[in-house]
Protein backbone atom coordinates (compact mmCIF):
# COMPACT_ATOMS: atom_id res chain seq x y z
CA UNK A 1 0.00 0.00 0.00
CA UNK A 2 1.29 3.16 -0.90
CA UNK A 3 0.17 6.54 1.04
CA UNK A 4 0.69 9.95 -0.31
CA UNK A 5 1.38 13.00 1.63
CA UNK A 6 3.68 15.13 1.34
CA UNK A 7 4.62 19.01 0.77
CA UNK A 8 6.61 20.87 -1.61
CA UNK A 9 8.76 23.69 -1.21
CA UNK A 10 10.69 24.18 -4.38
CA UNK A 11 7.00 25.06 -6.52
CA UNK A 12 8.31 27.76 -8.32
CA UNK A 13 4.84 29.95 -6.42
CA UNK A 14 6.48 33.54 -5.51
CA UNK A 15 5.72 33.84 -1.97
CA UNK A 16 3.33 37.06 -2.28
CA UNK A 17 1.31 35.69 -4.68
CA UNK A 18 0.77 33.19 -1.73
CA UNK A 19 0.05 35.39 0.58
CA UNK A 20 -2.17 37.53 -1.65
CA UNK A 21 -4.53 34.75 -1.73
CA UNK A 22 -4.63 33.87 1.87
CA UNK A 23 -5.11 37.63 2.72
CA UNK A 24 -8.20 37.82 -0.20
CA UNK A 25 -9.04 34.51 1.32
CA UNK A 26 -9.65 36.85 5.07
CA UNK A 27 -11.07 39.38 3.81
CA UNK A 28 -13.80 37.85 1.89
CA UNK A 29 -15.13 35.86 4.96
CA UNK A 30 -15.03 39.28 6.78
CA UNK A 31 -17.89 41.12 4.90
CA UNK A 32 -20.80 41.70 5.89
CA UNK A 33 -23.24 39.04 5.98
CA UNK A 34 -25.38 39.54 3.41
CA UNK A 35 -22.75 40.08 0.66
CA UNK A 36 -21.55 36.15 1.47
CA UNK A 37 -24.64 35.44 1.75
CA UNK A 38 -25.41 36.15 -2.50
CA UNK A 39 -23.26 33.04 -2.60
CA UNK A 40 -25.30 30.75 -0.49
CA UNK A 41 -26.97 27.77 -1.70
CA UNK A 42 -27.93 24.25 -1.32
CA UNK A 43 -27.26 23.59 -5.20
CA UNK A 44 -23.92 21.98 -4.80
CA UNK A 45 -23.98 22.03 -9.04
CA UNK A 46 -23.24 26.08 -8.60
CA UNK A 47 -20.67 27.33 -9.82
CA UNK A 48 -19.63 29.11 -6.88
CA UNK A 49 -21.22 27.92 -3.34
CA UNK A 50 -20.69 29.78 0.30
CA UNK A 51 -22.16 28.17 3.60
CA UNK A 52 -21.32 27.59 6.47
CA UNK A 53 -21.52 24.51 8.94
CA UNK A 54 -21.83 24.13 12.57
CA UNK A 55 -20.18 21.46 14.89
CA UNK A 56 -22.11 22.17 17.99
CA UNK A 57 -25.17 23.31 16.21
CA UNK A 58 -24.69 26.65 17.71
CA UNK A 59 -21.79 28.36 16.65
CA UNK A 60 -20.47 27.83 13.20
CA UNK A 61 -16.89 26.07 13.16
CA UNK A 62 -16.18 26.10 9.35
CA UNK A 63 -17.59 29.11 6.52
CA UNK A 64 -16.92 28.09 2.71
CA UNK A 65 -16.45 29.19 -0.64
CA UNK A 66 -16.16 26.94 -3.22
CA UNK A 67 -15.91 27.44 -7.13
CA UNK A 68 -14.63 26.28 -9.98
CA UNK A 69 -11.36 27.69 -10.99
CA UNK A 70 -10.15 26.20 -14.95
CA UNK A 71 -10.33 26.92 -17.32
CA UNK A 72 -10.47 30.69 -15.75
CA UNK A 73 -12.19 32.16 -18.42
CA UNK A 74 -15.18 30.47 -18.14
CA UNK A 75 -15.49 30.42 -14.44
CA UNK A 76 -13.67 33.44 -13.11
CA UNK A 77 -17.09 35.95 -14.22
CA UNK A 78 -18.87 34.02 -11.46
CA UNK A 79 -16.40 34.93 -8.57
CA UNK A 80 -16.88 37.70 -5.75
CA UNK A 81 -16.36 40.74 -7.31
CA UNK A 82 -15.39 41.69 -3.58
CA UNK A 83 -13.12 42.32 -2.19
CA UNK A 84 -12.20 44.16 -5.47
CA UNK A 85 -9.14 41.69 -6.01
CA UNK A 86 -10.35 38.78 -5.45
CA UNK A 87 -10.87 37.27 -8.64
CA UNK A 88 -7.13 38.58 -9.57
CA UNK A 89 -5.50 37.53 -7.00
CA UNK A 90 -7.39 34.16 -6.35
CA UNK A 91 -6.83 33.60 -10.49
CA UNK A 92 -3.03 34.12 -9.87
CA UNK A 93 -2.56 31.03 -7.01
CA UNK A 94 -5.38 29.02 -8.80
CA UNK A 95 -3.32 28.83 -12.44
CA UNK A 96 0.19 28.32 -10.37
CA UNK A 97 -1.36 25.71 -8.49
CA UNK A 98 -2.96 23.78 -11.47
CA UNK A 99 0.21 24.24 -12.79
CA UNK A 100 1.92 22.09 -10.20
CA UNK A 101 -0.55 19.59 -10.07
CA UNK A 102 -0.34 18.69 -13.18
CA UNK A 103 3.78 18.05 -12.53
CA UNK A 104 2.78 16.03 -9.85
CA UNK A 105 0.42 14.14 -11.27
CA UNK A 106 2.66 12.85 -14.29
CA UNK A 107 5.34 12.34 -11.32
CA UNK A 108 2.83 10.22 -9.60
CA UNK A 109 1.73 8.06 -12.85
CA UNK A 110 5.77 7.33 -13.50
CA UNK A 111 5.76 6.30 -10.18
CA UNK A 112 2.58 3.82 -10.65
CA UNK A 113 4.67 2.40 -13.80
CA UNK A 114 1.89 3.94 -16.04
CA UNK A 115 4.44 6.52 -17.80
CA UNK A 116 4.05 10.26 -16.93
CA UNK A 117 1.60 10.77 -20.16
CA UNK A 118 -0.78 8.49 -19.06
CA UNK A 119 -4.06 9.76 -19.94
CA UNK A 120 -2.53 13.39 -20.44
CA UNK A 121 -5.16 14.95 -22.77
CA UNK A 122 -7.65 13.75 -19.46
CA UNK A 123 -5.71 15.62 -17.25
CA UNK A 124 -5.03 18.66 -19.36
CA UNK A 125 -8.37 19.21 -19.65
CA UNK A 126 -9.47 18.24 -16.09
CA UNK A 127 -11.88 20.26 -13.58
CA UNK A 128 -10.11 22.40 -10.73
CA UNK A 129 -12.20 23.01 -7.89
CA UNK A 130 -11.07 25.70 -5.42
CA UNK A 131 -12.60 25.22 -1.62
CA UNK A 132 -11.63 28.20 0.47
CA UNK A 133 -12.23 27.41 4.36
CA UNK A 134 -12.39 29.88 6.61
CA UNK A 135 -11.97 28.41 10.83
CA UNK A 136 -12.96 30.76 14.02
CA UNK A 137 -10.20 30.37 16.33
CA UNK A 138 -10.94 28.02 19.34
CA UNK A 139 -9.25 29.42 22.71
CA UNK A 140 -11.26 27.33 25.01
CA UNK A 141 -11.28 23.89 23.84
CA UNK A 142 -7.67 22.73 21.96
CA UNK A 143 -8.68 19.95 18.96
CA UNK A 144 -12.51 21.41 18.61
CA UNK A 145 -13.18 19.66 15.08
CA UNK A 146 -13.89 22.26 12.60
CA UNK A 147 -14.25 20.21 9.46
CA UNK A 148 -15.09 16.56 10.13
CA UNK A 149 -12.87 13.51 8.91
CA UNK A 150 -13.01 12.55 5.24
CA UNK A 151 -11.27 11.67 2.27
CA UNK A 152 -11.86 14.30 -0.95
CA UNK A 153 -12.84 13.25 -4.18
CA UNK A 154 -10.98 13.76 -7.15
CA UNK A 155 -7.61 12.73 -7.37
CA UNK A 156 -5.28 15.34 -6.01
CA UNK A 157 -5.51 17.78 -3.41
CA UNK A 158 -3.05 20.90 -3.12
CA UNK A 159 -3.53 22.62 0.14
CA UNK A 160 -2.25 26.13 1.26
CA UNK A 161 -3.03 27.42 4.78
CA UNK A 162 -2.33 30.26 6.71
CA UNK A 163 -1.65 27.95 10.11
CA UNK A 164 -1.66 24.60 11.58
CA UNK A 165 -4.93 22.95 12.06
CA UNK A 166 -4.76 20.10 9.48
CA UNK A 167 -4.45 16.23 11.03
CA UNK A 168 -4.09 13.17 8.70
CA UNK A 169 -5.35 10.02 10.04
CA UNK A 170 -2.38 7.27 10.11
CA UNK A 171 -3.74 4.04 8.71
CA UNK A 172 -1.36 1.73 10.73
CA UNK A 173 -1.66 3.40 14.24
CA UNK A 174 -5.44 4.73 13.71
CA UNK A 175 -3.81 7.75 15.09
CA UNK A 176 -4.30 11.28 13.83
CA UNK A 177 -1.02 13.21 12.99
CA UNK A 178 -0.98 16.69 13.00
CA UNK A 179 0.57 18.20 9.87
CA UNK A 180 2.97 21.21 9.95
CA UNK A 181 2.35 24.13 7.64
CA UNK A 182 5.42 25.68 7.13
CA UNK A 183 5.22 29.16 5.80
CA UNK A 184 6.03 28.68 2.45
CA UNK A 185 4.91 25.06 1.53
CA UNK A 186 1.85 23.53 -0.01
CA UNK A 187 0.36 19.98 1.28
CA UNK A 188 -0.83 17.23 -1.11
CA UNK A 189 -2.27 14.48 -0.70
CA UNK A 190 -4.09 12.04 -2.91
CA UNK A 191 -8.24 12.02 -3.15
CA UNK A 192 -10.47 8.80 -4.02
CA UNK A 193 -9.77 8.73 -7.51
CA UNK A 194 -6.01 7.92 -6.94
CA UNK A 195 -7.23 4.75 -4.88
CA UNK A 196 -9.36 4.39 -7.86
CA UNK A 197 -6.83 4.81 -10.64
CA UNK A 198 -4.10 2.22 -9.30
CA UNK A 199 -6.75 0.13 -8.28
CA UNK A 200 -6.01 0.31 -4.20
CA UNK A 201 -2.15 0.30 -4.98
CA UNK A 202 -2.67 4.28 -3.36
CA UNK A 203 -5.20 4.77 -0.56
CA UNK A 204 -6.98 7.86 -0.60
CA UNK A 205 -6.05 10.19 2.40
CA UNK A 206 -8.35 10.17 5.29
CA UNK A 207 -7.91 13.54 6.75
CA UNK A 208 -9.71 16.69 9.63
CA UNK A 209 -9.38 19.91 10.37
CA UNK A 210 -9.46 20.92 13.78
CA UNK A 211 -9.73 24.72 15.09
CA UNK A 212 -6.36 26.46 16.25
CA UNK A 213 -6.04 27.78 19.69
CA UNK A 214 -4.48 30.60 18.82
CA UNK A 215 -6.06 32.39 15.56
CA UNK A 216 -8.60 32.07 13.11
CA UNK A 217 -7.41 30.23 10.20
CA UNK A 218 -7.71 30.20 6.23
CA UNK A 219 -7.14 27.13 4.11
CA UNK A 220 -7.28 26.97 0.46
CA UNK A 221 -7.62 23.39 -0.77
CA UNK A 222 -7.51 23.19 -4.96
CA UNK A 223 -8.72 19.98 -6.26
CA UNK A 224 -8.22 18.70 -9.30
CA UNK A 225 -9.96 15.80 -11.30
CA UNK A 226 -10.81 15.12 -14.93
CA UNK A 227 -13.75 17.08 -16.67
CA UNK A 228 -17.34 16.90 -15.23
CA UNK A 229 -18.64 13.87 -17.07
CA UNK A 230 -15.03 11.83 -18.03
CA UNK A 231 -15.17 8.48 -16.35
CA UNK A 232 -12.15 7.25 -14.36
CA UNK A 233 -11.40 3.82 -14.23
CA UNK A 234 -8.69 1.56 -12.92
CA UNK A 235 -5.92 1.22 -15.13
CA UNK A 236 -5.40 -1.74 -17.16
CA UNK A 237 -1.94 -2.33 -16.40
CA UNK A 238 -2.52 -2.81 -12.72
CA UNK A 239 -5.48 -5.49 -13.17
CA UNK A 240 -4.12 -9.11 -13.06
CA UNK A 241 -5.46 -12.56 -12.43
CA UNK A 242 -3.47 -11.71 -8.79
CA UNK A 243 -5.20 -8.13 -8.31
CA UNK A 244 -8.90 -8.09 -10.07
CA UNK A 245 -10.43 -4.42 -11.07
CA UNK A 246 -11.75 -3.20 -7.73
CA UNK A 247 -13.48 -0.08 -8.33
CA UNK A 248 -16.47 0.27 -10.68
CA UNK A 249 -15.55 3.10 -13.07
CA UNK A 250 -17.64 7.22 -12.19
CA UNK A 251 -17.65 10.60 -13.06
CA UNK A 252 -17.09 13.38 -11.33
CA UNK A 253 -20.15 14.16 -12.49
CA UNK A 254 -21.55 10.93 -10.56
CA UNK A 255 -20.30 11.98 -7.50
CA UNK A 256 -22.15 14.92 -7.41
CA UNK A 257 -25.64 13.02 -8.03
CA UNK A 258 -24.20 10.84 -5.60
CA UNK A 259 -23.58 13.56 -2.89
CA UNK A 260 -27.61 14.95 -3.84
CA UNK A 261 -28.95 11.27 -3.08
CA UNK A 262 -27.31 10.56 -0.46
CA UNK A 263 -27.08 14.37 1.64
CA UNK A 264 -27.62 12.07 4.75
CA UNK A 265 -24.45 10.04 4.37
CA UNK A 266 -21.05 10.51 4.68
CA UNK A 267 -18.80 11.43 1.55
CA UNK A 268 -16.50 8.41 2.10
CA UNK A 269 -19.16 5.88 0.85
CA UNK A 270 -18.93 7.47 -2.49
CA UNK A 271 -15.62 5.53 -2.98
CA UNK A 272 -16.98 2.37 -1.10
CA UNK A 273 -19.96 2.48 -3.49
CA UNK A 274 -17.24 2.20 -6.00
CA UNK A 275 -15.95 -0.78 -5.35
CA UNK A 276 -16.91 -4.09 -6.66
O1 LIG B 1 -8.73 23.12 6.25
C1 LIG B 1 -8.06 22.12 6.05
O2 LIG B 1 -6.90 22.01 6.44
C2 LIG B 1 -8.66 20.96 5.32
C3 LIG B 1 -9.68 21.36 4.32
C4 LIG B 1 -10.28 20.16 3.65
O3 LIG B 1 -10.03 19.04 4.00
C5 LIG B 1 -11.20 20.34 2.52
O4 LIG B 1 -11.50 21.50 2.18
O5 LIG B 1 -11.63 19.31 1.97
FE1 LIG C 1 -10.66 17.60 2.56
Amino acid sequence: MIILIFQVINHGISQTVMDRAVEVASDFFKLPSETKQEFASDDIRRPVRYGTSSKDGTRPSRAFLKHYAHPLSEWMKYWPEKPPTYREDMGKISAEVRRVALQLMEAILEGLGLGKDYQHEEFERGLQLLQVNCYPKEPESESAIGLAPHSDHGFLTILLASCPGLEVLDRSSDTWRVVQQPRHALHVHVRDYMEVLSNGRVKTVVHRAVLNPGEARISMASIHSFAMHEKVSVAKKLVDEQDPEKYKESSFSDFLDYLMSNADKKRMSFLESLRI
